[in-house]
């Protein structure tokens, strides 16, 4: 297979291409990939311009940089400073990447290698399926900071595990590691390194390439659109509440104990 060819699309975000595959990289490690409003941007910017060449994509990976994260969720230093208006607006663009991943045609893989967390977390589930590295970890730590999920996972998570698995996965804010996230259906395929995980991907993509594009693009059309029947009341649902997390004194709590490397203490209000 041809050597792929490296572009750089955006700062933060890079895409390599290899014929109709096209390897997207958040390229953040010294935040472990945690994504800011740029990096939400340049994503929503690369995703629309794969949508753009329409069936000339045959398939995407998505993954992190770095070897410790695939994405250790929002950029919390954004989000500190944030009006409930703004983060509103930004759980909206969180929600436009989204859709603009389950809008592709192309089966889109997270190959996650590290830190699955928050927003990584619901970017992973607005991929088709995750695989990842044994050593990696998923959760949704909101409520560790006073928020709620706002790009997707109250939506997503429940889809991809259950809705009592997803509650206690919210409520608590716990993580998981591969092994668990595998045993509940969260995490479809395992692998020991991050050079297996991604071949295993090139390789499933390719077997799915070896179909009928148009009957696979169906496919994902319906199982989309079916299991997002009730999507838009149900994102508008997350979208106000995650505004109404910024009303709360624990948000800001939450995200200055973070930034001060301290527990937070949180006051119920
Ligand atoms: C229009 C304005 C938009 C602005 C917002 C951005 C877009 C919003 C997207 C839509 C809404 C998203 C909704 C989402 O559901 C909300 C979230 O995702 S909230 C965040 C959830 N994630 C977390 O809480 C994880 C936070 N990180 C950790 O707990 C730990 O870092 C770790 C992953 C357990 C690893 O711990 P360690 O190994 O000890 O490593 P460090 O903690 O030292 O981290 C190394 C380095 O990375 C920085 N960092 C890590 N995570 C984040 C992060 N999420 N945001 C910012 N920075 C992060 C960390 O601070 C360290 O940096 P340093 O302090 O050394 O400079």
């Amino acid at each position: 297979m041809a050597e792929p060819s490296t572009h750089e699309s955006a700062p933060d975000v890079r895409v390599e291409r290899d014929g109709g595959l096209a390897i997207v990289t958040i390229d953040r490690p010294k935040a472990l990939n945690a994504l800011s409003p740029d990096v939400l941007s340049a994503l929503l910017g690369v995703v629309e311009s794969l949508a753009a060449e329409g069936s000339a994509v045959r398939g995407v990976l998505v993954t992190g940089a770095g070897g410790r994260a695939f994405v250790a969720g929002a950029d919390i230093r954004s989000m500190a400073g944030l009006t409930p208006e703004q983060g509103e607006e930004a759980s909206r663009l969180g929600h436009r990447v989204a859709a603009a991943i389950e809008g592709l045609s192309a089966p889109v893989i997270a190959c996650v290698d590290g830190f699955a967390l928050g927003g990584g977390l619901e970017l992973a589930l607005a991929c088709d399926f995750i695989y990842a590295t044994d050593a990696s970890s998923f959760g949704q730590p909101e409520v560790h900071l006073g928020l709620i999920p706002g790009f997707g996972g109250t939506v997503r998570l429940p889809r991809a595990v259950g809705l009592a698995r997803a509650k206690e996965l919210i409520y608590t804010g716990r993580r998981i590691d591969t092994a668990e996230a595998v045993a509940i259906g969260l995490v479809v395929r395992s692998f020991p390194d991050r050079e297996s995980l991604l071949a295993g991907a090139r390789a499933t993509l390719a077997e799915v390439d070896a179909n009928a594009a148009p009957a696979v693009a169906l496919a994902k059309r319906v199982l989309v659109d079916a299991a997002g029947r009730r999507t838009e009341s149900a994102t508008d649902l997350e979208i106000a509440a995650f505004g109404d997390a910024f009303r709360t004194n624990d948000m800001r709590e939450g995200v200055a104990a973070f930034m001060e490397k301290r527990d937070p203490v949180f006051t119920g209000v």
